[in-house]
């Protein structure tokens, strides 16, 4: 609407894009009727309730004419107080009934964003890790959170705006019943009142929406910065200056916003206290010249006094039914689109399950693969303008390329190979993160599309270079892996990865808090903890990114006896950064530009005189040596020294 704003400079710069989009997919709107299809009982009582409520409404103006007119004017006391009492039980009555009609309107709107929120929750747990890469975290809580809580807003808005309408049809009818010239007036003061109301509601809502949005946005910057990571990047790298002054941006838009909703918010019950002053004023204007007239009793004008309060109310709620509908269609419709994003990687249902601790052979045929594209796994509302034009429509290059492998059940495999190679994609192949794009991988001869994901979750153990543990206690990280694990199960997994000596000598033990993502754990530490779970879980297959991180050669020594008995008769696919698990392995492959270049033993390969061999005499000669085998027999030294890479 093109009205000036009231508050000139103040509101400037706050009004930027109207942030409801005003397109809504086709279909919306069924789809949105569809979720009240499970609540139709409570519809059909709030209706009840509330033409109940608007009976009382404008019953109790008629009681009062007859207090006025045959009790007062009358001289019939009697009647007067019973009519007094009536009027006050039908008040007492329309309260309960408001009560009941919120407490209904409130069970509607949160049931509906119940069902949404477990929907949204259950189909984002699916979604794959490709679209967690890609979207940034804040923005999607952001949406899940603020959208929902607009949606619930908007949606019992919209159901009192709707109950109101009965109230208004009557009022308005009693209106002309009792005086047609005075009812007449009333018609022509709506739209005196309604078209600065709906303005200001108009705005109000938007400035909210807006003020939501920005809310949701800085809570994922701050988000981003406060965990443990983000302010050690931000110590080592940031520029506090710069940062502070996006912050002190985003947060003076956010105080502009607010005291713009703050202003719009007061405006609107000084216009409400306006009108029915004017309301008033006029129908005891009109209406007194009437009485004097003797067209109508001194009763009539209460009557009519009484109705006219009572007829704005229900008409702002009316004026508002518009934009709450399509505040309600616009979230609904953002949720949608999230609901519509495919998951890529589904559980068949015909799929079956592995037998649990079955010795699993894994097999990669003529497997290639490709990252999934931006627009195939993700929205570019939720990578918060991050994904350039270019990225639009682009497709990936393949990381994969016809790779053919077997690790035998029981069996050791390492992979080596320079960075970027493509050693972290082929490990993610198997445990299913990642479709191949072409290809078969199997578990114990299974296409892994064939498996269910609980079996596939139970058979293939993961230990990542990069430790996450929750922000609990040790005993709830590991219980994570298998919650029902006994106390000794943990202990015996703990000495298994060589960590019980340092928890049992913490004065909580495993109900020691491991801090932010474990930061209050050494790298070392971490990685026995995750290794302490790997054992608690006790897969039969196990994927392993050794750390590169630098451990002093203790910590070094009890990792390597962690793997080792981590790994022992386990079917492993190891990320080896260490000479003595590339020297331990059955069978090492070098990878090379997404390709399997080379395979075989240590002295096979070294004997072969190929890539491995090249990388590792190249490396020797440039560290100095005179042919004989790098590293101490300890194994303690990084391989990514040896064949190169490594570092991420
Ligand atoms: N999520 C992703 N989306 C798109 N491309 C990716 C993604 N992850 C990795 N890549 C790309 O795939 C290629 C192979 O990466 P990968 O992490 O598998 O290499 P790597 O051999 O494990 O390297 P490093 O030894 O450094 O860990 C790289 O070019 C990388 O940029």
């Amino acid at each position: 609407m093109a009205m000036v704003s009231p508050f000139g400079g103040l509101l400037k710069g706050d009004e930027g894009d109207d942030p409801a989009p005003s397109r809504i997919r086709p279909g919306t709107v069924r789809r949105v009727l569809g979720y009240f299809r499970p609540h139709v009982g409570k519809v059909a009582l709030f209706a009840l309730v509330t033409a109940m409520d608007s009976l009382f409404v404008v019953a109790s103006p008629l009681i009062l004419k007859d207090l006025v007119d045959k009790g007062v004017l009358g001289n019939d006391l009697e009647l007067v107080i019973f009519l007094a009492c009536l009027a006050a039980g039908l008040a007492v009555m329309s309260a309960l009934l408001q009560l009941v009609s919120a407490y209904i309107s409130g069970k509607i709107g949160q049931g509906v964003s119940y069902d949404l929120r477990v929907q949204a929750l259950d189909h984002i747990q699916r979604l794959p890790i490709a679209f967690f890469t890609r979207t940034q975290s804040g923005v999607l809580v952001g949406r899940l959170h603020t959208e929902l809580v607009m949606t619930q807003m908007a949606f019992t808005q919209m159901l009192v705006a709707a109950a109101s309408a009965v109230t208004v049809v009557l009022v308005l009818a009693e209106l002309f019943y009792l005086s047609w010239l005075v009812a007449l007036l009333a018609l022509l003061l709506i739209p005196v009142f309604v078209v600065p109301w709906s303005y200001v509601g108009r705005r109000m809502q938007r400035y909210t929406r807006r003020l939501m949005e920005e809310n949701a946005g800085l809570a994922g910057l701050l988000q981003e910065r406060f965990n443990v990571q983000g302010a050690m990047l931000s110590k080592l790298f940031g520029r506090p200056a710069e940062e502070m002054a996006e912050y002190e941006k985003r947060a003076g838009r956010i105080r502009g916003l607010a005291v713009s909703a703050t202003l719009y918010g007061r405006m609107a019950p000084a216009i409400f206290a306006l009108m029915a002053a004017l309301a008033t004023a006029l129908v005891y204007g009109v209406g007194g010249g009437l009485v004097l007239a003797q067209a109508f009793q001194l009763g009539t004008l209460v009557a009519l006094a009484t109705l006219l309060g009572r007829l704005f109310g229900p008409i702002t709620q009316l004026a508002s039914i518009q934009e709450n509908a399509l505040t309600v269609l616009v979230t609904f419709d953002r949720i949608f689109e999230l609901l519509d994003l495919k998951p890529l990687i589904e559980e068949r249902p015909d799929a079956v399950g592995l037998k649990a601790n079955a010795a699993s052979d894994v097999e990669f045929e003529n497997v290639s693969f490709r990252y999934p594209s931006a627009d195939e796994v993700s929205l570019p509302s939720l990578e918060q303008n991050v994904r350039t034009g270019q990225e639009r429509g682009e497709v990936t290059q393949e990381v994969l390329r016809d790779v053919n492998l077997h690790v035998p059940a029981g069996t050791l495999t390492a992979l080596v190979g320079p960075s970027g190679a493509g050693k972290s994609t082929l490990t993610h192949l198997v445990s299913r993160l990642y479709d191949p794009t072409s290809g078969t991988v199997r578990v114990g001869g299974h296409d892994l599309r064939d498996l269910t994901f609980d079996s596939l979750r139970e058979t293939v153990g993961v230990v990542s270079q990069d430790t996450y543990l929750f922000h609990d206690t040790i005993r709830a990280n590991l219980l994570y892996a298998r919650p029902d694990a006994t106390e000794d199960e943990l202990v015996e997994a703990c000495e298994g990865a060589q960590i019980w000596d340092l928890i049992a000598s913490l004065p909580r033990g495993l109900d020691t808090v491991v801090g932010d993502r474990g930061h209050r754990l050494s790298g070392g530490e971490k990685q026995r903890l995750a290794i302490a779970r790997l054992l608690l879980k006790a897969p039969s297959v196990v994927v392993l990114d050794e750390a590169t991180a630098h451990l002093d050669s203790e910590s070094e020594a009890a990792v390597q006896r962690a793997l080792a008995t981590a790994l022992r008769s386990r079917t492993s696919l190891v990320i080896a950064h260490r000479l003595s698990t590339i020297r331990e392995a059955d069978r090492i492959l070098v990878i090379d530009g997404g390709r399997v270049r080379e395979g075989g033993t240590h002295e096979e390969l070294l004997a072969e005189g190929g890539l491995y061999a090249d990388l590792y005499h190249t490396q020797f000669a440039e560290s100095g040596g005179n042919g004989t085998r790098p590293g101490s027999d300890d194994g303690a030294e990084p391989v990514q020294q040896v064949v190169g890479g490594g570092e991420r």
